[in-house]
């Protein structure tokens, strides 16, 4: 089992999502940034140092969303999502195929990790509960 967390990173209105490029696992699929928790390190550690890895980025990691178990075909995950504040939108794209903004209204249009999946579908339904 996999342990993965991964930040929902807002700001304004928009939220930034990843494409995993064609040598990653799930390739080409939409993810939210970030990776492996290491042996014997702290999530929100974790999530710091693979949003800093991956973006060139400084978050402030916020609330813990209900984790996601999936079993994928070749392994098992679980997802650790984590509502996150950006002070800028810039980034540098370092390990993706393409990295955007968007809007969560926007989300569904996306092919996504299928453990994001839940996760994606409980945004939407909190924004139109707004
Ligand atoms: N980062 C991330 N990984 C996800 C998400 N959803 C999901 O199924 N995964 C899966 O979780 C696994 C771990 O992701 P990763 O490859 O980003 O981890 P990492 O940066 O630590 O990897 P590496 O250092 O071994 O290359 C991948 O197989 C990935 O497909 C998600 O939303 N974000």
């Amino acid at each position: 089992m996999l342990h993965v967390v991964c930040a929902i990173i807002y700001n304004d209105d928009e939220i930034l999502i990843a494409q995993r490029n064609d040598k990653m696992a799930l390739p080409l699929k939409w993810e939210f940034p970030g990776g492996k928790v290491e042996k014997g390190e702290d999530k929100k550690t974790a999530l710091r140092r693979e949003i800093k890895e991956e973006l060139a980025m400084e978050i402030e990691v916020g609330k813990a969303l209900e984790p996601v178990i999936y079993h994928y075909q070749d392994f098992s995950i679980t997802l650790y999502p984590y509502v996150c504040g950006a002070l800028t939108k810039e980034f540098i794209k370092r390990e993706h195929r393409e990295i955007r903004w968007e809007k969560i209204e926007n989300l569904k249009k996306y092919d996504w990790a299928a453990a994001d999946v839940p996760v994606v579908k409980k945004l939407i339904t909190e924004i139109n509960k707004m």
